[in-house]
């Protein structure tokens, strides 16, 4: 079997098209989505990181503006600045890039973010509302993860989805999120024994470990669809993901490669929950 490759930059085009012109809509109805990014020190892939999401709002036509701190901010400026978003009735969406210089609490700041505007969807009310299956901002990689399953119909309901890693950013949201979709959910971690055995049990694979090809052909059962959420830059200055794509992507049915995967939806999940907080803040005004 060779797998088909789930193309995340394909799929953020075809979505980032629409979005277009559900901004263009919203625009004649005079709500302008505006995201303000900020940007601690001078991180080389935070820096790009925070360009593609400027890059991506310039291109769907929502506002953006990148706020760029020192890497010597106190925590308590920091939080100030968050505060004035809040409290700025243009600014639909607040998105703080991380990870943060020690000295800072990344959960002090995450929870100082208004919840109406966390279209990272990393706060505690957002966190809760998700466990609960209501209405909120999804976190931007597993809603991507979610959104690149149904983009190919890929059965979720009664699979078994083995999650490797259980970070508050990835690992345990998107288990959640195939938890909501009704899928049976094991995650495995670090202290993980016999991981083969879990791994060789799943329908559905979502790697993420942070180690480059940690996760090779034989972890995986013949058809599985496997998602790969490693960015791994190799001593050459290539990107390559937590699968060995080479071996697994002969026995799995689908495949998400690196770049070009999951990483693109990242962004393009940022617009749609970005879009999303425009509209509510203006529903709750009106
Ligand atoms: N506040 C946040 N901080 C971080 C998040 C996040 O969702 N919110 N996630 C990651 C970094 N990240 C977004 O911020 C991100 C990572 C990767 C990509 C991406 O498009 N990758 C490309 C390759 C890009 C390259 O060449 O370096 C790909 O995979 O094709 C987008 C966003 C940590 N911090």
């Amino acid at each position: 079997m060779t797998a088909e490759i789930i193309d995340g930059k394909a799929l953020s085009f075809e979505l980032k098209e629409k979005m277009k012109q559900e901004v263009a809509d919203l625009k004649t109805v005079g709500i302008h989505p505006q995201l303000t990014v900020v940007l601690v020190g001078d991180h080389p892939a935070s820096r790009s990181y925070v360009n593609g999401k400027k890059k991506a709002c310039d291109e769907t036509g929502i506002g953006s503006r990148i706020i760029e701190l020192p890497k010597t901010v106190s925590e308590s400026e920091l939080l100030a600045h968050i505060h004035t978003l809040n409290n700025d009735p243009q600014v639909h969406g607040i998105l703080v890039q991380l990870p943060l210089p020690d000295h800072i609490s990344e959960q002090m700041v995450i929870e100082t973010i208004s919840p109406e505007k966390d279209v990272d969807g990393f706060h505690p009310v957002s966190i809760g509302r998700m466990m609960t299956g209501m209405d909120t901002f999804l976190s931007c990689t597993p809603y991507g993860i979610i959104t690149m399953l149904r983009s190919k119909n890929i059965p979720i309901e009664g699979k078994h989805a083995v999650v490797i890693g259980r970070s508050n950013i990835v690992g345990k949201p998107v288990a959640q999120l195939l938890i909501n979709e009704d899928a049976t959910v094991t995650t495995c971690h670090s202290k993980t024994k016999h991981l083969h055995q879990y791994t060789q049990t799943a329908d559905i694979l979502v790697v993420a470990v942070g180690k480059a090809h940690a996760i090779d052909a034989s972890y995986i059962k013949e058809g599985a669809t496997v998602i790969d959420v490693g960015i791994n830059r190799l001593e050459d200055g290539s990107l390559t993901g937590d699968v060995d794509f080479q071996s697994v992507k002969e026995k799995a049915a689908y495949l998400t490669p690196v770049p070009r995967g999951v990483g693109p939806m990242t962004i393009t999940m940022l617009l749609k929950n970005t879009i999303k907080a425009a509209k509510g803040l203006e529903n709750r005004e009106g």
